[in-house]
């Protein structure tokens, strides 16, 4: 095991010595950036975009009193070259000589001190841990990897790192830079042209891993990244409260955050439909249906083209406009891009017809012949302008237009359940579905190319239909993608079940896949318990191995119906009485009784919504079980198992949904249940 040493007065106040320098050589860089002037650019336009980078500059170069400059130190001698110190820190400062006083967590020489081990010491010979308390160093540990030391694998020796590791959690997510482990580093550290498929059981470090490794790339391809852009999903807002404080604090606060509602935001969502109707509208074989769809509205001409000019008449026969259709929509570009191409094409051929008949026109003839409302009218006959509500609505009204679109691709009975009971007689009434969006928005791919960013990390990815994943990967089409997600919490109808089907749907089908097992929320008797789910739910997935020293407290409060309320506001007393977040969790229809019971017990508490998430950081929180998915609490009151699992359309959901729930402690989970539980936790 390192030692750890808390001694104030020789190494650790030498250490302290250096951090106070480090200080120092941060405001000094901080002066110096806000003593540049943008206003001595060249132009104004140069003159703003400085002015732009500057007070960026300046806004990274702030010193967080509550906190450390660097976190840890590697000491290196590689062979024949000097030996070296490096400590390592959330940015890089450096001296009035440009030498480096602490490097960036993120720099290459960083990657030593995640994943040196005896076995492969990546020629580090000390790697040194720093404890903290507000701001200044209180101990280090080192770890000497010359020794033959073999900690046991796997394991997270030292009591620093595990001290990190089991810290109470209140309020949001925080950064684990201190503490990344090597196996989450190897992803973190993935090149910016890897697609990343990381499956991990609950709190194994995915959303962790996926916002480091934003980070990490947004550091490693500045350039590039920050033009093209970077983009994290996540499932609610709740969640997207929960994690967003993670990437500000690592200085970057240019990556975009959104749920896929938000990404695919192509009107209001009025409708609700059956599941298996939304699951038809998610299948992969929708997009063929749609793009049918959209281009089967080019139609072969029967007529000429004529276009009056002056006393004479040009004519472009309607073969030749077909071969100008044909190879227009061979060229593989969008629909409305080719449309936007023909109107100069047809002039092109009526222009040669002018010059066949002496004529000598210029371009400025072509640009008029174009224009003119002869062929605009005939543009508009051949190749009308297009909408994507127009075209769904169309589609989902028109059972002839659905079987045309349809092809051999559905069935006569898939077709009948797309197409509306009562259709809106204008797209602007129609009520549209959450499927839908994904639909939309594919219909609008195939008018107009969707931007792609430079790279998105798409969280909680099980539970995406193969419409939405396709809808992401057009979003990361030339770039790169961190996919997250656990088989064993997919709670969706439509949930997939194959990492490899997914990454095809996102057209990532090269892609590395890596499996997280070693969990660090959990603790071993919570995980355990949950686990019992696994077998009836997703045979074959493992559940994780804590890694957590804190064994976990788990406790079942039987009630009688009458005193389900009063037990569970006792149970929230008790686990609120100790310092840390707590959630109650409970079905979503029950969650306004609990709540209501709660302020009946003058018990403060917030609510977590699927819209909104906390405002105010609240010890408790009331949490509906459909909004629990990648939260985590410190202790958590879990209310009525059996009607949690009911609520979903099918047992299967239902088990994953309470494994889901069940997960979301890191140190306590109480629960509280009139009925029995589902049998297949006993
Ligand atoms: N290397 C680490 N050091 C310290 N804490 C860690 C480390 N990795 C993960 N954690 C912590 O473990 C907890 C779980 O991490 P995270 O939420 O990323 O897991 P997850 O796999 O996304 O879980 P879920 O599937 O339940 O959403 C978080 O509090 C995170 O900070």
């Amino acid at each position: 095991m390192p030692a750890l040493d808390t001694d104030l007065t020789g190494e650790l106040a030498r250490e302290q010595a250096h951090l106070d320098d480090a200080r120092e050589q941060l405001a000094r860089m901080r002066r110096l950036a806000e003593s540049l002037d943008a206003s001595k650019a060249s132009d104004a336009v140069s003159g703003e975009v400085l002015g732009r980078v500057l007070a960026r500059r300046i806004a990274s170069l702030q010193d967080d009193p509550r906190t450390t400059l660097f976190f840890g130190r590697i000491d290196v001698e590689p062979a024949g070259g000097p030996a070296e110190q490096f400590h390592i820190g959330r940015r890089h400062v450096s001296d009035e000589a440009g030498d480096a006083v602490v490097v960036d967590w993120r720099a290459p020489i960083s990657t030593a001190f995640y994943r040196a081990s005896p076995i492969d010491p990546m020629d580090v010979v000390l790697r040194r841990r720093f404890g903290v308390d507000r701001g200044r160093l209180t101990a280090f540990e080192d770890e000497n990897l010359r020794a033959s030391e073999q900690p046991e694998a796997g394991s997270t020796a030292g009591s620093l790192l595990a001290a990190e590791i089991e810290r109470p959690r209140t309020g949001p997510m925080r950064d684990i830079v201190s503490t990344i482990q090597p196996e989450q580093d190897e992803i973190v550290r993935s090149d910016v042209t890897v697609s990343v498929c990381v499956q991990g059981a609950p709190g194994t470090g995915k959303t962790a891993v996926g916002l480091h490794r934003a980070a990490w790339l947004l550091y490693s391809f500045r350039e590039r990244l920050d033009r093209s852009g970077v983009l994290v999903v996540g499932p609610n807002r709740a969640f997207l409260d929960h994690i967003g404080a993670v990437l500000p604090s690592l200085g970057e606060v240019r990556v975009g955050h959104a749920t896929i509602e938000t990404l695919l935001e192509h009107g209001r969502v009025r409708a609700d439909e059956p599941a298996d109707v939304a699951t038809l509208k998610g299948d992969a074989r929708l997009a063929a249906v749609l793009h049918r769809a959209v281009w089967s509205h080019v139609v072969r001409p029967s007529e000429a083209l004529v276009v009056p000019r002056g006393v004479r008449k040009w004519r472009v026969p309607a073969y030749e406009v077909k071969g100008i259709l044909d190879e227009l929509a061979a060229r593989g570009v969008r629909y409305s891009a080719a449309r936007d191409l023909l109107p100069q094409r047809l002039a092109h051929h009526v222009l040669l017809e002018m010059e066949r008949s002496g004529e000598a026109p210029d371009d400025r003839v072509q640009d008029a012949v174009a224009r003119s409302p002869a062929v605009k009218k005939y543009v508009a006959s051949v190749w009308p302008a297009l909408d994507p509500h127009g075209v769904l609505h169309r589609l989902l009204s028109d059972a002839d237009t659905l079987g045309e679109a349809a092809g051999d691709d559905l069935t006569a009975d898939e077709q009948a359940m797309l197409l509306w009971d009562k259709a809106a007689r204008t797209k602007g009434a129609a009520r549209w579905s959450r499927a839908d969006m994904a639909l939309l928005d594919e219909v609008d791919d195939v008018l107009r190319r969707v931007p792609s960013l430079g790279h998105v990390v798409l969280d909680e990815a099980q539970d995406l239909s193969p419409m939405q994943l396709r809808a992401v990967g057009r979003r990361a089409s030339t770039g790169s993608v961190t996919v997250l997600g656990d088989i064993a919490q997919g709670t969706t109808p439509w949930a997939t079940g194959s990492w490899d089907d997914a990454m095809r749907h996102l057209g990532k089908a090269d892609h590395d896949l890596v499996v997280l097992d070693r969990g660090f929320r959990v603790p071993a008797v919570v995980i355990e318990y949950a686990a019992r789910l696994l077998p009836h739910m997703a045979p074959g997935l493992g559940a994780p191995v804590s890694v957590r020293e804190n064994p976990g407290r788990l406790e079942l409060r039987p009630a009688t119906r009458d005193d389900l309320h009063a037990e569970v506001v006792r149970a929230v007393e008790t686990a609120a009485a100790a310092p840390g977040s707590v959630g109650v969790i409970a079905a979503d229809d029950s969650v306004e009784a609990v709540s209501a019971a709660l302020a009946a017990a003058s018990v403060p508490h917030g609510r977590l919504d699927v819209d909104h998430g906390d405002d105010e950081d609240r010890q408790v929180e009331v949490v509906p079980a459909s909004v629990a998915k990648g939260l985590e609490f410190d202790r958590t009151v879990v209310v009525e198992p059996s009607a949690i699992a009911a609520a979903e359309p099918d047992e299967r959901t239902g088990l994953r949904r309470l494994y889901v729930v069940l997960t979301r402690a890191v140190s306590e989970l109480t629960i509280v249940h009139a009925e029995p539980l589902p049998a297949e936790l006993s």
